[in-house]
């Protein structure tokens, strides 16, 4: 089994439990943020989205000790435009705790990242204050993403909606999606290749759409790289989680487009 069939096999059974036990709050999120779509879009920088991420099943323990306030406020004083919170526990020691913590302590848009199966954990990234989820095309059927597209959308949530390949590409184009994430990582393999982003972004109609490169960077030249393949912003973890001077990090990180 591939590591993504295995992550999914137990989010099934976390979707089961949430079912039982979670009742959704239904809260109006009332916290104005601003449009990751839009934000992006208008601005002629490369924006920075860090992520939360203590650990992970291709690089092991990356820091488990991680304050996820302290972290995503730093994150925010750097200069970030999005914080990413993994909230996996099985596979990336994150939880939903950590989600609200962030919530607690910026006013940048915050994405829950997680394998989302069900309604429900749309429901619940937005009561803990998520602005935006992730939408993993390899993770299910055409039918299904576009379900839970929809009803992120008329939940008032955006959705980055990742693919790794062209056939998952057509699907996110056959959706409608706004946001692309092209995971330059293989989810099956672990394999990163930044070529991924320069190749799927020739197909992607980068007027309209909002292109993000994910994972696998780390250096400024990485970054131009993806930039010039038509890219607004890049989503980083480890080279993040990692860092001893967030302030440097990023200035390494930020280039003009
Ligand atoms: O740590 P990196 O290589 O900078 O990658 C960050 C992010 O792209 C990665 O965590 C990620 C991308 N898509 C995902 C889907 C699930 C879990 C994690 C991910």
């Amino acid at each position: 089994m591939t590591i993504l069939a295995d992550i999914l096999v137990e989010k099934e059974k976390e979707v089961k439990q949430l079912k039982q036990n979670y009742q959704s709050e239904n809260l109006a999120n009332n916290q104005t943020v601003s449009s990751f779509y839009r934000t992006f879009m208008e601005s002629d920088q490369m924006k920075i989205i860090a992520e939360i991420k203590r650990a992970s099943p291709s690089k092991g323990i990356i820091n488990p000790n991680v304050n996820p306030a302290k972290q995503a406020s730093d994150y925010q004083a750097a200069g970030a435009s999005m914080i990413s919170v993994l909230t996996d526990q099985p596979f990336f020691q994150g939880t939903m705790e950590d989600l609200a913590m962030v919530r607690s302590v910026v006013d940048l848009p915050i994405l829950n990242k997680d394998f989302i199966i069900d309604e429900i954990q749309i429901d619940r990234a937005k009561d803990y204050g998520a602005n935006v989820i992730l939408l993993i095309a390899a993770a299910l059927p055409k039918t299904r993403l576009e379900e839970l597209y929809d009803y992120a959308i008329q939940s008032g949530l955006e959705v980055l909606f990742e693919v790794h390949n062209a056939a998952e590409l057509s699907i996110a184009q056959e959706i409608g999606v706004q946001i692309i994430g092209v995971n330059n990582r293989n989810l099956k393999t672990f394999e990163v290749d930044l070529a991924i982003t320069e190749e799927l972004a020739k197909q992607i109609d980068l007027t309209k759409t909002l292109l993000i490169s994910e994972s696998g960077i780390k250096t400024t030249a990485d970054v131009m790289r993806v930039q010039k393949a038509g890219a607004r912003g890049i989503l980083v973890g480890e080279t993040m989680m990692r860092s001893k001077d967030l302030t440097a990090t990023f200035q390494t990180l930020r280039v003009n487009r």
